[in-house]
């Protein structure tokens, strides 16, 4: 009871990002634990542009554990949900909300129960990683709620990985690796963060979200079936991997662009070959990310050096890093080659930060009609409608507490 009678409900309200990796988690060495093969690096993008927000609260009044995402009730029996749950109930401690003056003990954390309201602001299930976004969120919000301390660095990260890998990564800003660790109840499979999103503040990020989406195979039952069928993996996993997060934390740490795009490409490139080298292969990419990397490759060979770099997760939607001062060239490539479908505004085609519309000059619709070919760019031919939207970002915050 609250301290005048009545029932009384807690909350609390935090936002966390999605993350694309860079050198890509492809593979599981423990499935319940969620414990990788091999290490991975990614950046954590701009919350403004793609994030979870979850507000978790709790009150006697609650009979039940109950999710609601983007405005519809989802269950919580999945095992995932059910494991991040567990481990966060077992790290609770006694807390003073100072709102209301309610004093929550540990021993009551095992029986009041959770409403957990989560928003993202980009398309859930879409390739765009929410899930790495939400489980994060869901994980750094309960903590807060619980008063959960970490009784090590990066135990957090621990419990989040349980709800899906990659949301390991998505509690840091920046640039963070996922270490892969070698025990056995994975303590040291953790995320650390390797540079911080300031650190980076020149990078600019365009992510092609691809309309024709095939369809496909989750990343959760791709790399099942790669581990148990595709060479390729293994010896990525144990010769390729290593070397390559050593290489991509010396070019973050000297932050050579050119390194960094050709390791980013490489690894991006070779994951799609383990899913291709899977029995049944699996395709992720279709004819329009062949034909982004196209665009990329001809440009960076027609300046005689990386200007950008792109990587795909586990479907055909492209992320595209480019340095600032490049941003208005790629974007005015892009949408060269890629024009809005008839009809299309500019402002649902180009969505997120306007700042490389804005160096491009670019204002209506019709400034795109009138964009030169670049020299390297073959014709434009007139086929529309292959993009379904650019969001422009940039690297940011890990998960954080609102108000
Ligand atoms: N904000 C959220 N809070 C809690 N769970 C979420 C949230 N957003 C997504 N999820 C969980 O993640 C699932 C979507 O994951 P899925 O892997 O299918 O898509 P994705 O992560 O958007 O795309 P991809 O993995 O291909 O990049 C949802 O069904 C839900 O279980
Ligand atoms: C291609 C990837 O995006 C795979 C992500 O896989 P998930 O983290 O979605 O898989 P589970 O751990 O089974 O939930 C590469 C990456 O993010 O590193």
């Amino acid at each position: 009871m609250g301290t005048d009678g009545s029932a009384w409900i807690v909350s609390r309200t935090a936002r966390a990002p999605s993350n694309i990796a860079v050198i890509k988690y492809w593979g599981k060495r423990d499935e319940d634990l969620i414990l990788p093969l091999n290490s991975s690096i990614s950046v954590t993008l701009d919350p403004n542009d793609l994030s979870a927000t979850t507000t978790v609260s709790t009150s006697p009044d609650f009979d039940a554990d109950r999710l609601w995402l983007n405005d519809k009730e989802v269950s919580l029996s999945s095992h995932r949900y059910v494991s991040c749950l567990k481990e966060l109930r077992d790290r609770a401690t006694d807390v003073k909300d100072e709102k209301t003056g309610i004093v929550i003990t540990k021993e009551d954390w095992k029986h009041l129960k959770l409403h957990i309201v989560s928003k993202n602001n980009f398309p859930t299930a879409a390739g765009l990683a929410s899930s790495a976004a939400g489980f994060a969120c869901l994980v750094f919000t309960v903590a807060e709620l619980m008063g959960i301390k970490e009784s090590f660095p990066g135990e957090l990260s621990t419990i989040a990985r349980r709800g899906s890998g990659s949301a390991c990564r998505s509690l840091h800003g920046g640039f963070v690796k996922w270490e892969m660790g070698k025990r056995a109840d994975g303590k040291d499979s953790i995320a650390v963060p390797l540079a911080e999103h300031h650190e980076w503040d020149d990078l600019r990020i365009v992510i092609c979200v691809v309309s024709s989406r095939q369809k496909e195979v989750s990343s959760t039952s791709g790399m099942q079936e790669s581990v148990q069928t595709s060479p390729l993996l293994h010896y990525r996993a144990k010769e390729v991997v290593p070397k390559r997060i050593t290489e991509m934390e010396e070019a973050l740490s000297k932050r050579d662009f050119s390194s960094f795009a050709k390791l980013t490409c490489a690894d991006s490139n070779q994951f799609h070959a383990t899913c291709l080298d899977t029995s049944p292969p699996i395709f992720y990419m279709n004819d329009t990310s062949r034909r982004i990397i196209g665009l990329v490759e001809r440009w960076n060979k027609s300046e005689g050096s990386p200007q950008a770099a792109y990587t795909f997760d586990a479907g055909p939607n492209a992320v595209i890093f480019v340095p600032q001062k490049s941003g208005g060239a790629l974007l005015h490539r892009l949408l060269y080659e890629f024009p809005p479908p008839e009809g299309m505004n500019l402002s649902s085609y180009v969505v997120g930060s306007t700042e490389l519309l804005e160096a491009l000059g670019i204002d209506k619709l019709e400034d795109i009609r009138s964009l030169e070919r670049p020299i390297e760019s073959p014709k434009r031919d007139e086929g529309h409608g292959e993009l379904a939207y650019l969001i422009c970002t940039r690297p940011g915050n890990g998960a954080s507490l609102c108000e």
